[in-house]
């Protein structure tokens, strides 16, 4: 493992039973970045963050991380009898690095009295107190499971604009899972699109972006261009095609018009395409 990647996985691969819910999963994230991981329902993203903090074991390949990780879970357990201060009192107890004043800082500033119980705090309030049980930990590594899940937009919004000045304050690596990719818009940096198993996806999120680009023009022409682009994703409606390419800016012919692609493009197109590619290595299936 390099010193600059906080997670190195080789060729990753976990099957239940006949299934294999990841495989062929080889990737490298670097140190101090927000991580997306996106993808749709049974992708594997819960596999690989499970695999990644070591509490499911692979059936093929490794994945290593470089120090400390927190794990904050789909369904952010925390128990509904107890209050905000008793479940301080046991992040407390069981982690060596716990910092208690930034624990009840972050509760103070959310307006959070202590002995209000867990089971009574609305679903937005809930995640943040999860949030601040695994930030208070410390960790070089903060992984988090759908952390925005059935939270309205503005508690969406908050929980992110936690993360982001917890990541200011203490640099620490984020991988975070998520379905909606306008939340992951303007607060995440690298990209990881898994799909039914695979990645196919693991980059610096303004670099993807920068390197893909819309092409329309005339279909008869699009098969000359997939000669030079590499094409993600193509569609033709009568005589016109839509192209969804990975490239830098190429010259076209005057019937082609392009625009610059944006993070959901990018992110559907793959989707649309599970046999199409961009990974460090370049692997483009349907070039
Ligand atoms: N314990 C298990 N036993 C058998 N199959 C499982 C188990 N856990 C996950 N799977 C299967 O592995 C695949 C990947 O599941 P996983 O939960 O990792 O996907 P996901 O991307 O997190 O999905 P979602 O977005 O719905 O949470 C799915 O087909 C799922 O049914």
């Amino acid at each position: 493992m390099t010193d600059e990647s906080v997670i190195e996985a080789t060729g990753l691969g976990k099957r239940y039973r006949r299934k294999w819910a990841l495989r062929d999963c080889s990737l490298a994230v670097p140190k101090g970045r927000v991580v997306a991981l996106v993808g749709p329902n049974g992708a594997g993203k819960t596999t690989f963050l499970h695999l990644a903090v070591g509490l499911l074991d692979a059936t093929l390949g490794s994945v290593a991380i470089q120090g400390t990780a927190a794990f904050l879970a789909q369904d952010k357990p925390l128990y509904s009898g107890f209050s905000i201060a008793e479940m301080l009192k046991f992040g407390r107890r069981l982690n060596p690095g716990w910092d208690d004043e930034f624990a009840l800082k972050r509760i103070d500033s959310l307006g959070l009295p202590l002995r209000h119980k867990v089971g009574k705090l609305s679903g937005g309030q809930r995640a943040q107190v999860a949030l601040t049980l695994a930030l208070a930990k410390r960790p070089d590594l903060l992984v988090l499971d759908e952390p925005l899940a059935n939270l309205d937009p503005l508690a969406r919004h908050e929980v992110m604009r936690g993360l982001m000045e917890a990541v200011a304050e203490t640099g620490m690596t984020v991988l975070l899972s998520s379905h909606v990719v306008s939340d992951l818009e303007n607060t995440c940096d690298w990209l990881i699109v898994l799909n039914g198993g695979r990645v196919q996806v693991s980059g610096d999120i303004d670099e993807l972006v920068a390197g893909h680009r819309t092409l329309v023009g005339p279909a008869e022409e699009a098969d000359a261009l997939a000669r030079r682009v590499a094409i993600v994703d193509e569609a033709r409606a009568g005589r016109q095609a839509t192209v969804f390419a990975r490239t830098e800016p190429v010259p076209l012919g005057p019937q082609w018009t392009e625009r610059p692609a944006n993070l959901e493009e990018v992110v559907l197109a793959y989707l649309r395409r599970p046999e199409s590619a961009s990974l460090p290595r370049p692997t483009l299936a349907s070039a």
